[in-house]
């Protein structure tokens, strides 16, 4: 029989054990009662039909909802209950992932939220300060099953011997950062350190920066910061909604199973390059143009290639309308479009005074022609017939033509790309760029890069929406809505499996989906706002969110801060990243430098110095590198030592390919569960991960690789923010050399591993 650490001298284990499983049994079966309460409300709601409109509109919201109530008590099955806090009044709390209440009685809590008030000192009590706790115990569990105990008994005398006092629920940590790894990132809820804690609960208004080292829990925090905020500010965040932007779309893969088991479905995860509706940003493109664009002249750059596209004709421009011509000169079409720049609209929005002055100037011409006295008197035309003579002029497809071509109204798309296709126009755009530069950005059309995304959006504030973008918007909407109802239907029909046993219930819940059909949900709910603030957010550019969370923040260029800005009016927003580890040619080594130009020094800066993922050893290997990149900055504090020393060896080139097979078969083997990382430099992932992929069917490389699998081939771009078991870092000189930032880069490939790193490098020649 196992006993739990610190313990109570109170019951045997087994019998402590077998109480916490009567009540966490108990929870569940509420948790079971919710979620059959949910199922059967959205049952009713789908099914109801008829009414007033505020009626409809009631009901749609509550389909909303009940959808909504359905996932998250679905989402947090396991691990719904992890802690237990005894106070020092003998008063008793079970902690868990979301609050459950006695609805029979007085309403008292069977089960606190963790980002309760009340619940806050599970994670910062300590002997030192117990904040009126007189034991916390986490408590495993395996599916419904309590499996075991960790006490913490909190006063000077029990604290256990050799114990860490900084760190909370030791025990439970260290169980957590050894376990074999998955491929997605787990939550940390049960084991929030102190540290991240007060990040995670850091008020909401503001800009606050999170530096921390590699595997300081940064993305950990920012993922439980989204939680807290919506939890807490709900009400404000509801409406508005949180935007989390990750450096790629592995990465939000790779994070994306977070948020749900903390019962969040409410964030919009999105990469830079997915931040333009209605634009994949796919295409790829040398590290030097990407830079290039990143730079905040671009937006001096693109006003030049706006203002390029009004045009004033070198020769008098003639219109041939109804076989008369009529003579537009260069200096009419001049006056009139430094009138309407003078108003300072968007180009699109500005067409229509420009056609306005235009069509006056024509209508005169008209006018002096038809209207002339034939004695010689004032013009025989008042000014109702000259504006009679402007309607007709309006509506004459010529006279349209020629205004598309003096002053077109540009999509952001069709501006960038004309620009890119066309030498000229950047020479004209683009006077403050060298040669070398303006060749960069010339390339034909085809799609759009991650880089270019900030491009597009500052395009689209320098044009402003008109109609098509609209229409192109509400499309979006549209769309998103009939997937929407596709979800709601699916939900109500996956509620089902709940009701297993209860076979006539379960029956009537089939019986909703047979009955109603996305499309008719979907017109049902014609007048209502039916989808979540996040669907909403993500199909309209000028959405400003509540709050915006950017992990790896250390990657964007001015370019990209100037998008996300647009996205925060309210400038409330956490920033997460790590200046070393900044491996994007135009990121940010500093940041008070990136977001000068938007909050001047108003930005509150948290530290995060415990490394959790890292362990002391190969913590000692990145330090040497991370001295080379700037010898003032110190890396984090390892948690723990892993008792595996990393290896280094250095092979002939031409054997390097073999080398890897047999370190990666014999790393792999060695793993019980978890993980093996290969990370390569950009140029050797073809023919390294080839040779990988044939020799060990468990491996992947790709574009997108699949992080579930045992084997997992990468560059350091793909790998940043992920972590493996063991990792094998290929050619470190190579990587080094490959990019200005190559130092960087490989400080990162050596911080991946949770347990085990090895170096394989070509022995040099001779
Ligand atoms: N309090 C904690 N309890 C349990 N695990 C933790 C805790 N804090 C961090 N971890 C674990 O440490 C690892 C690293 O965390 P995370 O990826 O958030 O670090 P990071 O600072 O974003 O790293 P990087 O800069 O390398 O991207 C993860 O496996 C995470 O679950």
């Amino acid at each position: 029989m196992s006993r739990h650490s610190g313990g109570t001298g109170e019951l045997p284990l087994d019998d402590e054990i077998g109480r916490e499983q009567e009540y966490v049994s108990m929870l569940y079966d509420r948790l079971d009662g919710l979620r059959e309460q949910a199922a059967r409300r959205l049952t009713d709601a789908l099914r109801s039909t008829g009414g007033t409109l505020q009626d409809r509109s009631q009901r749609d919201s509550s389909v909303a909802m009940y959808a909504d109530q359905v996932e998250q008590f679905s989402a947090v099955e396991n691990g719904l209950c992890f802690g237990r806090l005894d106070g020092a009044d003998d008063s008793r709390r079970y902690i868990g992932r979301i609050g459950i209440f006695d609805t029979s009685g007085d309403y008292d809590p069977l089960l606190m939220d963790w980002r309760a008030p009340a619940a806050r000192p599970f994670y910062l009590a300590t002997a030192a300060n117990p904040q009126g706790v007189r034991r916390r115990r986490h408590l495993r569990t395996r599916q419904r099953k309590v499996t075991g105990l960790n006490d913490e008994v909190l006063d000077i005398e029990s604290a256990a011997p050799g114990g860490h006092e900084e760190l909370t629920g030791e025990a439970s940590l260290l169980a957590a950062l050894n376990a074999g790894r998955t491929g997605r990132m787990r939550d940390i809820v049960e084991t929030i350190q102190a540290e991240q804690d007060r990040i995670i609960r850091a008020e909401l208004p503001g800009v606050m920066v999170v530096q921390g080292g590699p595997g300081t829990g940064k993305t950990a925090v920012a993922l439980h910061r989204a939680a807290y905020l919506l939890y807490t500010h709900r009400r404000e965040l509801s409406s508005r909604g949180v935007l989390l932007v990750g450096p790629n779309a592995t990465f939000l893969r790779y994070i994306s199973q977070v948020l749900p088991t903390l019962a969040e479905t409410g964030v919009l995860l999105r990469t830079q390059g997915d931040l333009f509706p209605g634009v994949s940003a796919q295409r790829v493109e040398p590290a030097e143009t990407a830079a290039l664009k990143g730079r905040a002249v671009l937006a001096e750059v693109l006003a030049l290639a706006v203002r390029d596209r009004q045009w004033v004709p070198d020769e008098p421009l003639e219109i041939e309308v109804e076989r008369e011509v009529l003579t537009l000169d260069p200096e009419t079409v001049r006056a009139a479009r430094d009138r309407v720049r003078r108003t300072d609209r968007p180009h699109n929005l500005a067409r229509a005074l420009f056609d306005v002055e235009i069509v006056h100037a024509l209508a005169d011409q008209v006018a002096e022609r038809i209207g002339a006295d034939p004695l010689g008197g004032d013009n025989l035309l008042d000014e109702a017939d000259r504006a009679e003579i402007r309607r007709e002029l309006r509506e004459e497809t010529e006279i349209q033509a020629a205004l598309d071509r003096l002053w077109p109204v540009l999509t952001p798309q069709r501006l960038l790309a004309d620009l890119y296709a066309d030498p000229d126009r950047i020479a004209t755009a683009a006077p403050m760029l060298t040669d070398d530069e303006r060749a960069r950005l010339h390339r034909e059309p085809g799609g759009w890069t991650p880089a270019d995304v900030p491009l597009l959006d500052e395009a689209a504030e320098l044009l402003g929406e008109d109609e098509r973008a609209a229409a192109a918007r509400r499309d979006r909407i549209r769309m998103m809505e009939r997937e929407y109802a596709e979800g709601v239907l699916e939900i109500a029909r996956g509620s089902r499996s709940i009701d297993v046993e209860d076979e006539a219930e379960g029956g009537e819940i089939l019986g909703v989906t047979d009955l109603i059909d996305a499309d008719r949900l979907l017109e049902r709910q014609e007048e209502a706002d039916r989808l979540t603030t996040a669907q909403r957010a993500a199909a309209d550019r000028t959405w400003a969110f509540g709050h915006v969370i950017v992990d790896e923040a250390q990657e964007l260029s001015p370019m990209a801060w100037r998008l996300l800005m647009r996205r925060c009016p309210s400038r409330s927003m956490t920033i997460v990243g790590d200046v070393a580890q900044t491996g994007a040619l135009a990121g940010t080594p500093s940041w008070a430098d990136a977001l000068a130009p938007y909050v001047a020094q108003r930005w509150r800066l948290t530290e995060l110095t415990v490394s959790y993922r890292t362990p002391a050893e190969i913590m000692a290997v990145a330090a040497d590198v991370l001295a080379e990149i700037d010898p003032a900055l110190r890396p984090p504090r390892s948690v723990r030592e892993s008792g595996v020393p990393p290896w280094d060896r250095a092979v002939p080139d031409e054997q390097l390919p073999a080398e890897l097979v047999s370190a990666a078969t014999r790393e792999a083997a060695g793993l019980a569960e978890g993980r093996l990382g290969v990370i390569v430099p950009a140029s050797r992932v073809d023919a390294l991960g080839a040779a990988l992929t044939a020799a060990l069917p468990e491996a992947t490389v790709g574009e997108h690789p699949e992080l579930e699998s045992r084997v997992v081939v990468l560059t350091v771009a793909q790998a940043k923010g992920l972590e493996f078991d063991s990792v094998l870092v290929v050619d470190p000189d190579r990587m080094v050399a490959e990019s200005p930032r190559g130092r960087s880069d490989l400080y990162v490939a050596l911080t991946r591993a949770t347990q085990r790193l090895g170096v394989l490098r070509p022995a040099p020649a001779g």
